[in-house]
């Protein structure tokens, strides 16, 4: 095997977004520093509320020598040090042997591997406290840093608004447009939820835990309507394979209220039906080994399977005034396909959601405070 290209221990990085297990950062290289510094113009409340704008990591030698050709194009994400989290070196490994084989180049965010110096993650955790106390960093992100144990990180395709072709020489901007976030979640019933189940199992959880969180259970014997923390927008992912457009239009609108209506129809236009959804649908069905019926806890088929219902899908749409047939150009592939863990006590997660989906009400929707989400999912329709 060849060893794994490393990255310069003076490298620049911009911090660009975070989710629950990893931090994804900009490289900034000497020619694209000043461009970088600046806020892209993306869709940024699309990111919801765990992707805040860019902002510099100060104090970091500008002397760059990463190899410009490796990392153009690319993101870096670094892990945090989190409970289900698993070394980069086995998540490259399980990625690469369960998770690659099933889709093809182009439905896929690309990830490549390199050494990262201890320095630099050090640096980052550094720039997190900073962030944190000048109040950059979201509040549900705080408290949790970079595993400074983690010697790898992971180049992968840049999905953002602006993707800069950068030859040793000389660096342009090749494309400036707005980047699409969502995760799709379960396309298919949980096989263990009732038959005649009136959510499925999304919009069961999603009830559940909204009435398990404090602003909500306090009252949840009413109907009246649901304020919606940002980036956990309420939809039915059933709409999102359904064959009706309309369903898909409605599905967009509800991810993002605040587009104007000429996108919403760009992005639902480019959904509706795309062989990608299609793939993730079909890949759900066949492994299906979830909810109560599953293999024995802690098998690698449940990991999969659960890793299928929590991939993000993103879209990077080019700016409407450079091109004249948008919906033709827009770059759709699944991220965040890294293979969960069932171990630390993920497995019996897993399954103690699923019992109390099913003893408490939610699939059914008998729980008081769903009368207030009734018709939000398509199986309550
Ligand atoms: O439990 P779910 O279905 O809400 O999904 C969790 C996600 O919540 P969300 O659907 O985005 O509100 C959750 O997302 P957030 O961190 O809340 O943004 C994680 O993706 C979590 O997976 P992991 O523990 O990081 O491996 C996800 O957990 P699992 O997919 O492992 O259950
Ligand atoms: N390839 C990419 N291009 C553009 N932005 C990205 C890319 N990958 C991740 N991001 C941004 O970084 C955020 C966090 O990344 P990522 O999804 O890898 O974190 P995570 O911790 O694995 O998420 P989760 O909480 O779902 O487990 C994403 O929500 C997205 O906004």
């Amino acid at each position: 095997m060849e060893p794994l290209p490393e990255l310069s221990p003076a490298i620049k990085l911009d911090y660009l977004a975070e989710g629950g297990a990893n931090i994804v950062y900009r490289i900034i290289l000497p020619s694209t520093e000043e461009q970088a510094l600046e806020p892209q113009p993306s869709e940024l409340p699309y990111y919801g509320s765990s992707t805040p704008p860019p902002t510099e990591i100060d104090d970091i030698n500008p002397d760059i020598d990463v190899d410009i050709n490796i990392t153009s194009g690319k993101l870096l994400r670094l892990r945090k040090n989190v409970r289900y989290g698993l070394p980069y070196h086995d998540t490259a490994h399980d990625f690469q042997t369960q998770v690659r084989p099933l889709f093809d180049d182009e439905e896929l965010v690309d990830q490549i591997m390199v050494r990262v110096p201890a320095s630099v993650i050090q640096r980052c955790n550094a720039n997190l406290h900073e962030r944190e106390r000048l109040r950059k960093r979201p509040a549900i992100r705080c408290g949790v840093y970079l595993a400074e144990d983690e010697p790898l990180g992971m180049l992968v395709t840049d999905m953002t608004t602006t993707t800069t072709a950068t030859t040793p020489s000389t660096t342009s901007v090749a494309e400036v447009g707005h980047i699409v976030e969502l995760k799709p979640k379960w396309f298919i019933q949980s096989p263990s939820a009732p038959s005649k189940a009136r959510r499925c199992r999304t919009c069961a959880l999603r009830d559940m835990k909204r009435a398990d969180s404090p602003p909500f259970n306090s009252r949840s014997s009413t109907i009246a309507p649901v304020v919606i923390p940002p980036g956990k927008a309420q939809f039915c992912p059933l709409d999102l394979t359904s064959s009706d457009k309309k369903d898909m239009q409605r599905t967009i609108r509800q991810i993002f209220p605040s587009l104007p209506p000429e996108r919403i129809d760009t992005i639902a236009g480019a959904l509706y039906q795309h062989p990608i959804l299609q793939k993730l649908l079909s890949l759900q069905r066949i492994h299906n080994d979830v909810g109560l019926n599953g293999p024995p806890s802690g098998s690698k088929e449940t990991s999969l399977s659960m890793t299928l219902r929590d991939c993000s899908i993103f879209l990077k749409i080019p700016s409407s005034t450079h091109f004249s047939n948008v919906q033709a150009r827009i770059d759709i592939r699944l991220g965040d396909l890294d293979l969960k863990s069932a171990a630390n006590g993920k497995a019996e997660y897993w399954l103690n959601i699923e019992k109390r989906l099913i003893d408490e009400g939610w699939y059914m929707g008998t729980q008081a405070s769903q009368a207030g989400t009734e018709g939000e999912c398509a199986l309550s329709r």
